[in-house]
């Protein structure tokens, strides 16, 4: 299979942690463009990955494999607009990854023949270590459908989802995700200092804490509940704490905010589609 030429309209944080991990699997940097109205954006980008900058979303379209629709929902609308004349010719895959944009909205705007596949990424893309999901319309070509899973197992890894609404509980999960766990971290890290600690030491401490735990889950073959178990000796400190956490209602907690991201993404869709 060919390397496939991929387009990025929208060169921010998102696309950023892409073409990072991209770059790092080895995609040719070359094979690679970007557009972004903003100059600066595009020399950051530039700065990390000698990609192609191109001075408008049509230049970096035309002729592309793969184009990578990474702008904000409340953009897509005009982005899809000026760029659907030049996927005309029927032959580019489309990649949306922004939240809440429905594939109805999006063959709307650039055409009912177009083939889109919608990826729900997260940033951790940049270190290869994202967790994207992804959900093909009917038009998506079996060679498509293998571009769109190599370029996002290039930075991490991908489950194709059965239903387009499966898209929003993964916003809510995976998506968003990385932001609760920096939330959380910053919460056990203040908590340290409150106690007595130096900040950088509990910075350090907190990181490896949750890097540690991580791959504990990851790479044993034990469910969660039970090394959870393991760390917490009766009547000891991890007791006191979990009991503490339980008791304020930390899985209601979990799940009224990841209901608020999922109704949120249902929102979007209605306001931006
Ligand atoms: N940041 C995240 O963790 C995740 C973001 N997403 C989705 O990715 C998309 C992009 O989000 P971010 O990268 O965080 O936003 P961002 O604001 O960092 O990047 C968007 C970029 O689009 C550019 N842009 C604005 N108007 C444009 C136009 N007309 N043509 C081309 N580029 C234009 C902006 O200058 C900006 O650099 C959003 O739709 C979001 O829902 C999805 C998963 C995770
Ligand atoms: O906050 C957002 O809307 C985007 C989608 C998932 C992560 N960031």
């Amino acid at each position: 299979m060919s390397t496939p030429v991929i387009a990025f309209v929208g060169a921010g944080n998102m696309a950023a942690s892409i073409i990072g991990g991209l770059v790092d699997a080895g995609h040719p940097a070359q094979r690679i463009r970007a557009a972004d109205p903003h100059a600066e954006t595009l020399q950051r980008l530039s700065a990390t990955a000698p990609v192609i900058a191109c001075g408008d979303n049509n230049e970096a379209v035309a002729g592309a494999d793969v184009v990578i629709l990474a702008v904000k929902p409340q953009v897509m609308a005009t982005v899809c607009a000026d760029i659907a004349p030049a996927l005309a010719n029927g032959n580019t895959l489309v990649i949306s990854i922004a939240a809440g944009i429905t594939l109805e909205s999006m063959q709307g705007w650039l055409g009912e023949t177009t083939a889109i596949v919608r990826c729900m990424p997260n940033t951790p893309a940049l270190l290869g270590c994202g967790a994207s999901a992804l959900y093909a319309s009917a038009q998506v070509s079996a060679q498509q459908q293998e571009w769109a899973a190599s370029i996002l197992d290039a930075v991490g890894i991908t489950e194709w989802v059965e239903s387009e609404a499966d898209l929003d509980p993964v916003t809510a999960l995976s998506g968003s995700g990385p932001a609760y766990f920096f939330l959380f971290m910053e919460a056990m890290i203040d908590a340290a200092v409150e106690q007595g600690l130096p900040r950088d030491t509990a910075t350090r401490l907190t990181l490896q804490t949750c890097l540690g735990a991580s791959r504990m889950a990851l790479e044993n073959e034990v469910d969660l509940a039970e090394l959870r178990r393991r760390v917490t000796s009766p009547g000891g400190t991890t007791q006191a704490a979990v009991e503490s956490f339980e008791s304020s209602g930390l899985r209601d907690l979990v799940g009224s905010a990841m209901q608020a991201a999922a109704d949120r993404a249902r929102a979007m869709a209605k306001e931006m589609g």
